[in-house]
């Protein structure tokens, strides 16, 4: 982690090759966002160090044939993850220098604001496309970004933004030329900050975002519950395999 001049942190998520969310990776995020909040920093930008993806999402191997215990710890430190970030009092920002598909964009729209790379990257959360349903919480926070009807069909379709149109519809912010530029916007927005006290800025924040934090806070056990229960279905490892090969195959072409 890398922190400015300015005192703002830029978080870099550095795991190859695509920023794809695990255990480890989720856990050094949550560990990151509570230095931020301890250092007192003004803000957090969070970006990749991958030029393509942004991030990946979830790791599909945390979820094919896991070992129980280890796949439960995954999930409730994805759900802390959001709760840290989605619920963070600091101004947060992403600088989305790549793709950001299913768990990459729950990260950028956990955020207060997004700006994306101009380019042939997408974003959105795709999971009904891939047969599944995105969480409460994903839909929350997309919800959260964009008009509801919109949210409402890019969920049920899968849809994935081209960067185009996640400027028209809200779900980025800016676009840059280049990740430099996507940071420093970042910077400029964090710094309208300057002259806000923190406290009534964080406190504003939160009593924004109660609702939906509170949704899931106060029902943790029965939404980890629903993921063990779907994970570890064998039509659902069936998917996870295929799905698997399918990423392999395209990746040696
Ligand atoms: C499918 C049924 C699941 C049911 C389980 C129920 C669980 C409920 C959970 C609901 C919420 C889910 C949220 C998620 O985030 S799920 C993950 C969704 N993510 C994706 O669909 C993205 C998949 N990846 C891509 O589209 C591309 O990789 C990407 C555009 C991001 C980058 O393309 P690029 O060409 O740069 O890279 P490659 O595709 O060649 O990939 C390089 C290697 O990385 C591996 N890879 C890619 N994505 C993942 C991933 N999400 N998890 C694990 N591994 C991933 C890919 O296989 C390549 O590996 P190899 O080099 O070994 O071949």
């Amino acid at each position: 982690m890398a922190v400015d001049n300015d005192g703002i942190a830029v978080v870099t998520l550095q795991r190859p090759p695509v920023n794809s969310l695990n255990l480890d990776l989720l856990q050094a995020m949550n560990n990151t966002f509570d230095d931020v909040a301890k250092n007192k920093s003004k803000g957090m930008i969070l970006t990749s160090a991958s030029p393509t993806v942004f991030s990946a999402g979830l790791d599909i191997m945390e979820m094919y044939k896991p070992d129980p215990k280890r796949v439960e710890t995954f999930w409730v430190t994805l759900q802390d993850m959001w709760l840290k970030l989605f619920g963070a009092s600091f101004p947060t920002a992403a600088a989305i220098n790549g793709h950001a598909p299913a768990g990459g964009c729950l990260i950028a729209t956990s955020c207060e604001y997004r700006v994306m790379l101009s380019g042939k990257f997408t974003i959105g959360l795709n999971e009904t496309a891939l047969g599944i349903v995105a969480p409460t919480w994903f839909q929350d926070s997309l919800r959260h970004t964009i008009p509801t009807r919109q949210a409402e069909i890019a969920l049920t379709t899968g849809k994935m933004f081209t960067v185009d149109e996640a400027l028209k519809v809200g779900l980025i912010d800016e676009t840059a030329a280049d990740k430099a530029e996507a940071i420093e916007k970042c910077k400029k927005f964090i710094k309208r900050f300057d002259k806000i006290p923190s406290l009534a800025r964080g406190m504003t924040k939160q009593i924004f975002r109660q609702e939906v934090l509170k949704k899931l806070l106060t029902n943790r056990q029965a939404d980890t519950k629903q993921f063990l229960d779907l994970v570890n279905q064998p039509k659902v490892q069936q998917s996870l395999e295929l799905y698997l090969a399918m990423l392999k195959q395209k990746s040696q072409k």
